[in-house]
């Protein structure tokens, strides 16, 4: 079964007309050198960096939409639910450094079901998407520098399940680069929506951007702020990428059953609305770091899963070892 829809993008396939292991290796190298392949890329690099998104339509067969959510629904039950509250960074609030109305100590809650990737089976679809070569060197080229995978067991590629009524609240993500792949829409099309802003932090973690996730919230998240004021919101943040108006602007994603979402998930700050009707959003989360041996913190793991497990020991002492020159 094709996994990646190559009629719709077909400077996506790898061409071989015998399997090797050396053809193979060769297919991959000249990978993405077509001319098609390079005007798409250019374009993503683009979008993603002005709006913090891209996104590719129709990226999954049909065949592997029903065989994935066919899969999730005898699953679904394992899915451990998290109902909490959490801050836009997904930290712990910190009262030593941040007053009580920094945005860094607002807590907004969130209700959302997650399928770990040590239940999903061993031919899912999705772990066989998240380890396709093709994939990496895809998404490598279209965010401009050398990506790995996570080495997260619990997180490196999961699936939200959202339920009636289940939402999750603006935030951050701590993984620099997420993939997200839209398997099962609710069924009131008007809710559980994918909702975005245009990169907000732009360096690393220590950029929290504070004005501008507490102006965003002001002007977004009503309801959660609840009459509220934060500190920080001087609404006269600056940003490259929301150039004149001052205010970060708010996307909604047009996320279809197939569509493949490429988000700089720790810089645009995010959101899904309320889920309304019978049917559970199924959304898959494939992550992506920029160097190796990357897992969220055991305290996200728990909070998404339920328990934590780290990588394996192995994988970590030798990222560790000191480097010998
Ligand atoms: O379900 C989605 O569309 C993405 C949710 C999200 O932001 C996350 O899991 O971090
Ligand atoms: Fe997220």
């Amino acid at each position: 079964m094709k996994i990646i829809n190559e009629e719709k993008y077909p400077w996506l396939a790898v061409r071989s007309t015998y399997s090797t292991a050396q053809n193979n290796g060769d297919s991959i190298r000249s990978f993405l050198s077509s001319n098609d392949a390079i005007e798409a890329i250019n374009a993503a690099n683009k979008q993603l960096m002005r709006t913090g998104a891209v996104y590719f339509p129709n990226f999954l067969t049909n065949d592997a939409i029903q065989n994935a959510v066919k899969e999730l629904e005898q699953r679904e039950n394992l899915a451990y639910t998290t109902d909490g509250v959490h801050t836009a960074y997904l930290r712990n609030v910190d009262h030593s450094q941040f007053s009580e109305n920094s945005v860094y100590n607002h807590e907004m809650p969130t209700k959302v079901a997650s399928t770990a990737f040590d239940e999903l089976s061993s031919t899912s679809v999705l772990r066989v998407l998240y380890h396709d070569p093709r994939l990496l060197k895809l998404l490598s080229a279209i965010v401009g520098k050398t990506l790995y995978l996570s080495d997260d067991p619990l997180g490196c590629c999961s699936v939200n399940v959202f339920r009636p009524h289940y939402h999750h609240s603006f935030h951050f993500d701590e993984s620099e680069f997420s993939v997200t792949l839209m398997l099962q829409t609710a069924e009131d099309p008007s809710s559980g929506l994918f909702q975005y802003t245009n990169p907000l932090r732009t360096h690393d973690n220590h950029d929290l951007a504070l004005d501008a996730t507490a102006t965003a919230l002001h002007l977004y998240d009503r309801k959660g702020l609840n009459g509220k004021e934060l500190s920080e919101n001087n609404m006269s943040f600056r940003n490259s990428g929301d150039s004149g108006s001052g205010h970060p602007s708010l996307h909604t994603l047009d996320f279809q059953p197939g569509t493949l979402l490429v988000l700089a998930g720790s810089k645009s700050l995010h959101r899904v609305t309320e889920i309304r009707g019978k049917r559970s959003r199924l959304v898959a989360v494939l992550t992506f770091a920029s160097r190796p041996g990357f897992s969220n913190s055991a305290a996200v793991q728990t909070m998404f899963w339920g328990r934590s497990l780290r990588p394996r020991k192995d994988v970590q002492d030798q990222l560790e070892a000191p480097v010998v020159k």
